[in-house]
């Protein structure tokens, strides 16, 4: 159960206690803005790689026992180990079971996790240079986008209860797609986030793809933050990198879909980042194509990888110097019918114990600046550190020290 005084422990959460109580049994749970879903008695999909999973789903899932599904995720590199299971046991909610929070959990002095130390991998300085070297390659015509990527460690003075940071996680993104997938290795690690991007949902023969990219921190200046909002929707760079995803997906969803539509880009708000979003919809050709073979053609898209993907990913490895896993992969389930729903995993970190690996990246194109690159990361990390009460300077890289960490008392 949630320490004495988190906030699930006081019942006035967001989420419902079955939730709570199925976390602690191990148990998926993905909250969208329509429904909460948990799968529990969860049993590893067959095959290595999330590749592999993603393949083997629907055969999976017609041996197993009516109403189970298919849920996890599949690493950005999906060669890389799977994080698939198929839950016999699964609970599914309208959103409207969730419940006010009982505690703005951003608010100084609602309580936030204690940091005994913080470290950025890599530097911001590494990171500003990243980036440049990037901006030469997309320069010398090697690739045209790159999502580079940094990652920070947090050691808390507590292990926090994953319950109480799917509360928090709820409680500050409430129109986020709130995550926490448990991860095969290493054991008693999970993925934790709440991601506002929205890979692919199939519905029957309906397909919806929601890619975000372009991006402003937000402001608390209302001023400002218009301001921010504006030079978003004005900015060509935010466009052209935009426009890289809405065409992939648009390409990669043409052979699978008929009607395939993609609007102009709207914004799309979160607690700390402006965006682009734009809604791609599309029918499906052939009723057998399922959310996982959708999967399967748009995962990794260039609202996490870029444009050449193989490019890409190769300055990828390159340039970033860590281990992805499950950040900017494809978190989702599917059920029996071949419908599902899958989000793009970013606003997410790494949770094991007392130890915590939050990572945010973003597009780099003609044009991209360091400085602007490294402060857009910055606001990204603000998602799951303003949720858990972490102080800001975790995610502009001050780091931290043992007893100077958290904004008041202690969940975990
Ligand atoms: C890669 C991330 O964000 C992606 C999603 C939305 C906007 C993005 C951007 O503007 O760069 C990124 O493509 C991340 O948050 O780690």
């Amino acid at each position: 159960m949630s320490s004495p005084g988190g906030p699930a422990g006081r019942g006035g959460g967001v989420l419902p206690p079955q939730v709570t109580a199925a976390l602690e049994r191990d148990a998926a749970v993905l909250v969208s803005p329509e429904e909460l879903l948990v799968g529990a008695r969860r049993t590893p999909v067959a095959g290595r790689s999330g590749r592999e999973q993603l393949a083997g789903l629907a055969q999976e899932l017609a041996a197993a026992p009516a109403g189970s599904l298919a849920i996890g995720a599949v690493p950005f590199d999906p060669a890389a180990p799977g994080a698939l299971a198929i839950a016999t046991d699964v609970l599914r909610l309208p959103r409207s079971h969730r419940r006010g929070a009982a505690v703005p959990p951003s608010v100084p002095g609602g309580g936030g996790l204690q940091v005994l130390r913080s470290t950025p991998r890599p530097s911001p300085e590494e990171h500003r240079q990243a980036v440049a070297d990037a901006v030469r390659r997309i320069a010398a015509g090697d690739l045209a986008k790159v999502v580079l990527a940094r990652s920070v460690d947090v050691r808390l003075r507590n292990a926090p209860a994953v319950a109480d940071v799917v509360e928090r996680l709820a409680a500050a993104n409430p129109t986020a797609r709130v995550l926490a997938v448990p991860l095969p290795a290493p054991a008693g690690t999970w993925l934790v986030g709440a991601t506002p991007e929205l890979l692919v949902r199939r519905r029957g023969r309906e397909v919806v793809s929601v890619p975000l990219a372009g991006s402003q921190p937000r402001s608390s200046d209302p001023a400002v933050d218009a301001t921010r909002a504006a030079r978003l929707v004005g900015s060509d760079k935010d466009r052209r990198e935009h426009d890289f995803v809405v065409e992939a997906i648009v390409e990669a969803l043409r052979p699978l879909c008929t009607e395939v539509r993609a609007p102009a880009p709207e914004l799309l708000a979160t607690p700390a980042v402006w965006h682009l979003a734009t809604t791609i919809t599309g029918r499906l050709r052939d009723p057998a194509t399922t959310s996982a073979d959708l999967v399967a053609a748009l995962h990794p898209t260039p609202a996490v990888a870029g444009t050449p993907r193989d490019a890409a990913v190769a300055l990828i490895a390159e340039l970033e110097g860590f281990d992805r896993g499950c950040y900017a992969g494809a978190i989702g389930w599917q059920d029996g019918a071949g419908d599902g729903e899958w989000s793009v995993g970013v606003r997410c970190a790494e949770l094991a114990g007392n130890r915590l690996r939050l990572f945010a990246g973003g597009g780099i194109v003609a044009g991209s600046d360091p400085e602007a690159e490294l402060a857009e990361t910055s606001a990204k990390l603000r998602t799951v550190l303003d949720a858990l009460g972490i102080e800001a300077g975790v995610a502009s890289g001050r780091g931290s020290v043992a007893g100077s960490g958290g904004t008041g008392r202690a969940v975990g």
